[in-house]
């Protein structure tokens, strides 16, 4: 059994609560609205479980794992958390999209002890304690002595933890299916939209600046990444929402900075233009205000 706390019981943190719940660990909820119960439906059933929720950070205690599953936006909030919930060997795992893991969490921990991962768990948070997980999934990690441990977290989960050589690589792969998602956020449409020509134009202009700008930070990219994106949204449901999409229907926050915003703050570091995504965020802004 392993001590573990969860910062953001949202659609990805009370999916692994539940999960790390059910196979015996110790799990402390750490979250801004209290909720008494957790109710996973997932692929092959559901789990339900009472929970130990803290809502304020005197009220932790320290534990052997946090995991900061927070939306990127909201990772300085998240590391209040953590005075109360480290001990000299505690690991800090970050489950979140984009590629600043770590800057995010910079000097709140050793660097060794950061365990930054990119998460595939389709899941929705249909109310506090209420999530619905569509498909098992994938967790990638580093392949350090942070991410070995984070890995095996999951051993008796239906959720494949991995790690990898080279995760810089995994995150920019990850990024430039996100970058691309903005398109259906602007247009207003589902997946299904990566059919039509213009809106499909338009992803692969997208992707092709993150493949740059990935190269430059050192990702392992292949040329054929715009056109495999293009395909990954073509093969989705047609009627499936992405997550940015999402967010701006239910005029929430949006991850617009870390998933296309990076892009051209890093593609000015390295003198790289990236004019569709810096066309993209002012579209998507100015679609959501008011
Ligand atoms: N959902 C998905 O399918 C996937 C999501 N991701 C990524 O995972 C990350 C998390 O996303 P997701 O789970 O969907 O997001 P959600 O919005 O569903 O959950 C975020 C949670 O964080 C909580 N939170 C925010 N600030 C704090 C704080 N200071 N203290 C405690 N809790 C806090 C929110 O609380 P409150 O209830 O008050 O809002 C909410 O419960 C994102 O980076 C996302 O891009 C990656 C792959 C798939
Ligand atoms: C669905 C997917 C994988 C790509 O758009 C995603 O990460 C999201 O919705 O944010």
């Amino acid at each position: 059994m392993t001590k573990v706390a969860i910062i953001g019981p949202g659609a990805i943190g009370g999916t692994i609560a539940a999960w790390l719940i059910e196979t015996g660990h110790d799990v402390q909820i750490c979250a801004r609205s209290p909720f008494a119960h957790l109710h996973l439906s997932h692929p092959n059933g559901t789990i339900d479980a009472a929970v130990t929720v803290r809502t304020r950070p005197e009220e932790t205690t320290p534990v052997d794992i946090v995991i900061s599953a927070t939306k990127t936006y909201d990772s300085a909030a998240a590391r209040q958390w953590l005075t109360g919930l480290l001990h000299d060997k505690t690991i800090l795992a970050i489950f979140q999209n984009g590629v600043e893991h770590r800057d995010h969490f910079a000097g709140s921990i050793a660097p060794e002890r950061m365990a930054p991962a990119i998460v595939d768990i389709p899941a929705e948070r249909h109310a506090a304690g209420d999530i619905v997980q569509r498909r098992s999934g994938t967790i990638t990690l580093a392949d350090d002595d942070a991410g070995d441990a984070v890995m095996r977290l999951f051993e008796n989960t239906p959720i494949t933890a991995s790690v990898v050589r080279d995760l810089t690589s995994v995150a920019w792969r990850k990024l430039a299916l996100n970058c691309a998602g903005i398109v259906n956020a602007i247009t207003g449409k589902p997946a299904g939209v990566a059919h039509q020509s213009d809106a499909a134009r338009a992803k692969r202009m997208l992707t092709a600046e993150c493949v740059s700008v990935g190269r430059a930070e050192g990702a392992d990219l292949p040329d054929t990444l715009p056109d495999d994106v293009v395909d990954h949204y073509r093969k989705a449901p047609p009627d499936s929402i992405n997550s940015i999409h999402a967010d701006f229907i239910a005029g929430r926050a949006m991850e617009i900075d870390a998933r296309n915003g990076v892009i051209v703050r890093l593609g000015r570091k390295h003198g790289i233009a990236t004019p569709a995504n810096e066309l993209a965020i002012a579209l998507l802004n100015a679609a959501a205000s008011r």
